[in-house]
């Protein structure tokens, strides 16, 4: 039974270059009209004032809300459930659109962690990838959240950036850890299409660092995270021990939990289904009073088994032989062996005290690992 959930806020105040999440630009959108629909579409689950361990709130920039929106999200969500023993509560934030009101709204909530949208500290690049906030903003929200009594922050960093060097990064990274947060996430530049970057890039307009120092500058950033003492528990997150994000493992673990909002995906009872992402379909959906589903999926026994492997991999951890035994009755090598030895023959996969692990040559090039798996 998933006592988790995402609630998805598809809104921003600026539209980064590189973004394909489901966001509209703020600016005329019916924000207090999704807001409500968010609590019907909370109603239409029996929910039952059902205890969650981790809820996460997303986006988009659930921060472009002002603080009474904020406060009606927050009341909304806390009508339909209660917050269980060592819950963990993520809003995600812009840097800039933090005010003492809004974190004063969160806090009262219940909010325990921050997920900042940092991306890097050097300012030409902030403005070349379409970022609203500059570097001052950063320093300014994280003392505000701090003041606020918010110590479980988090930054996002992306590196590989257009015309970013590996001295760049290091000395985004170095300016990222003075702050002494207990987590970062370092994201690796994807071009999505339809992003302003996609169509630059296709243009010839975009010069991005090649895949060898892509590599050099994820290593960098391992080494450098390990050495500051943050572990990485995941390919691209680093939490001091304590620190890992509860919510995010849901995912990584393979188990299930409540996706509300337009666009937002979730798992329950054996099915992954996703929302509709255009606002009027959602709305209308809920105004029908409908779940505002567009797809649904069954997974099957063997599509469980090839998720369990690739999302529990994405760990440092890795997947637990036993475990998977546990779950599926069945040994992970009966399966997978062939991928297994093959990988393991490649040295990109290591098995070590009962599990199942990607070498450091395999995180390097975790997506093509994780292939294997899809049977
Ligand atoms: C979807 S955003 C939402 C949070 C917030 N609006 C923000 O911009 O920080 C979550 C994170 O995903 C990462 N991200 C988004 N698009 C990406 C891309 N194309 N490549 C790599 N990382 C990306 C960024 O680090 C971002 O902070
Ligand atoms: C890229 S991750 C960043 C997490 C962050 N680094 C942290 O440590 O909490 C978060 C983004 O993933 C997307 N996301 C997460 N869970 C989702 C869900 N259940 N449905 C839809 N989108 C989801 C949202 O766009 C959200 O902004
Ligand atoms: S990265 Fe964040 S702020 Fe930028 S467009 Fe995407 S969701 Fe909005």
């Amino acid at each position: 039974m998933a006592q988790s959930m995402y609630v998805h806020i598809p809104f921003c105040t600026q539209i980064c270059h590189y973004c394909d999440f489901n966001k509209f630009f703020i600016q005329n959108q019916p924000v207090d009209e999704y807001i409500e629909a968010l609590g019907k579409e909370m109603s239409l689950y029996d929910l039952d004032n059902k205890e969650m361990k981790t809820v996460f709130i997303g986006g988009g920039t659930p921060t472009a809300l002002d603080a009474f929106q904020m406060e009606r999200l927050l009341t909304s969500i806390h009508d339909h459930i209660r917050l269980g023993k060592g819950y963990e509560f993520t809003i995600e934030a812009n840097p800039g659109d933090l005010t003492k009101d809004k974190l004063a709204v969160m806090k009262e909530a219940g909010v325990n962690r921050l997920s900042l949208g940092v991306q890097t500290f050097n300012e030409q690049l902030l403005k070349k990838i379409g970022r609203a906030h500059n570097v001052d903003d950063v320093y300014r929200t994280v003392s505000l959240a701090r003041e606020a009594g918010f110590e479980n922050i988090s930054i996002d960093l992306i590196y590989s950036l257009p015309g970013q060097t590996i001295d760049d990064l290091k000395e985004t990274i170095d300016r990222a850890l003075e702050f002494e947060l207990p987590h970062f996430s370092a994201y690796s530049l994807i071009i999505e299409p339809k992003t302003v970057f996609y169509i630059m890039l296709n243009k010839g307009k975009l010069s991005l660092p090649s895949e060898d120092t892509e590599a050099s500058m994820y290593e960098y950033v391992m080494d450098r995270m390990e050495r500051a003492g943050y572990h990485q528990y995941e390919i691209s997150n680093f939490g001091k021990p304590g620190y890992e994000s509860k919510h995010n493992l849901v995912y990584w673990n393979n188990e299930e939990y409540y996706g509300f909002g337009a666009g937002a995906h979730g798992y329950l009872d054996g099915i992954r289904y996703h929302n509709h992402g255009p606002l009027k379909k959602y709305m209308n959906a809920i105004g029908n009073g409908e779940k505002p589903i567009i797809e649904q999926i069954n997974v099957s026994m063997r599509e469980r088994m090839e998720e369990e492997m690739f999302l529990g991999l994405r760990k440092t951890d890795g997947v637990s032989l036993e475990g998977f035994k546990r779950h599926f009755g069945v040994d992970m090598n009966e399966v997978f062996g062939e991928v297994i030895t093959n990988l393991t023959q490649k040295e990109l996969l290591v098995i070590s005290e009962g599990k199942i692990k990607l070498t450091r040559q395999g995180k390097l090039i975790g997506n093509e690992v994780f292939q294997d798996f899809l049977l």
